[in-house]
């Protein structure tokens, strides 16, 4: 399938940092592509090189088949955004907010406006000002503003900022159907680990401006592999056992007294046997599955849900 798109060794350099470091990105046209990062990870700032409002140091952006030049901005109504906090004319109301949009966008259809604050949960508050609207309510209308249009590409910086749970479920709920009935690209980014797992077909891990890993969830979601995990008192007699004896080399301390053992070549009743013969005192044994998460915290240091 054609990318939407595509960037090669995309560089960003702020006063000696290099920000963004050779980062080359597909985003296949139709998916959810999620954006997994820390924060400062240069997520927001990759969103702002794909939507040309600043420029590369090194390396080049293609948008839906053609090369980003320095004055191409005929794509961008092509393109919903909102990449970091939003900005909305304060003395308009929500519903001129987006009619505002709409109309400089060259999308006329004033149910569409209607359907989409319903969409967002803000139909009661369509003639209202954003200035009296709380965080969560300004990255609703946010969202609805990228939406609006039925662009063919979503960019959604931390779209998730600020909303309650139900908030949150709604979205995503929203985003999917989006994607689903109307065919909507979306690149998402998030730190939230379980957010991007339950929405992303597609998995950008970023890592201090590199994009060190970027696979379909698919596929990650088939890497999770089985362990066997040992609780004890005595780990470092644990550990001599397992080396020495049982010649298993593929095992971790993971906290002070459990000990994680990737290798299959040993069964658990023959680790639990060697174990016990040794004189190792075993609070617990038990074959587990790494999770997604694990897989995460392990690639880019992520320690939240
Ligand atoms: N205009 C700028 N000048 C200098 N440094 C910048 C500039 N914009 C961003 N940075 C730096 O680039 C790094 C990446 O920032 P960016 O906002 O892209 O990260 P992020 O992954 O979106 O993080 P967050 O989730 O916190 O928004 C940060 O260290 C930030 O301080």
């Amino acid at each position: 399938m054609n990318p939407i798109v595509q960037t090669r060794n995309l560089t960003k350099i702020y006063n000696g940092n290099e920000i963004v470091s050779d980062v080359s990105m597909t985003i296949k046209k139709g998916e959810i592509y999620g954006f997994l990062g820390s924060n400062g990870a240069g997520k927001s700032t990759i969103m702002k090189l794909l939507m040309n409002l600043i420029k590369p140091s090194r390396g080049n952006i293609e948008l839906f088949g053609s090369p980003l030049t320095e004055t191409s901005y005929q794509y961008l109504h092509r393109i919903g955004s909102m990449i970091e906090y939003p900005i909305f004319y304060e003395k308009m109301t929500a519903l001129e907010n987006l009619e505002l949009h709409c109309a400089y966008m060259g999308y006329h259809d004033r149910d569409a406006i209607l359907e989409v604050l319903e969409w967002v949960g803000l139909s009661n508050d369509a003639n209202k000002i954003p200035r009296h609207f709380s965080l969560g309510m300004r990255q609703r209308l946010s969202v609805a503003r990228a939406i609006v249009t039925k662009p063919e590409l979503v960019i959604l910086d931390e779209p998730i900022n600020g909303l309650d749970p139900e908030g949150i479920q709604s979205m995503r709920i929203l985003f999917k159907k989006l994607n689903k009935e109307y065919g909507m690209t979306f690149l998402i980014s998030s730190h939230i680990i379980g957010e991007i797992e339950q929405i992303a077909d597609t998995v950008g891990m970023i890592k201090q401006g590199r994009l060190i890993e970027e696979t379909s969830m698919e596929q990650l979601k088939q890497q999770n592999t089985e362990y066997v995990e040992v609780v004890t008192s005595s780990p470092k007699k644990a550990s001599v056992i397992l080396h020495d004896q049982l010649a298993v080399t593929n095992f971790k301390l993971i906290e002070d007294r459990t000990i994680r053992i990737f290798s299959n070549e040993v069964s658990q009743a023959s680790l639990t046997k060697a174990l016990i013969l040794g004189d190792v005192e075993i609070e617990s044994i038990r074959t587990k599955q790494t999770t997604l998460e694990d897989y995460f915290i392990h690639k880019i240091g992520l320690q939240q849900k």
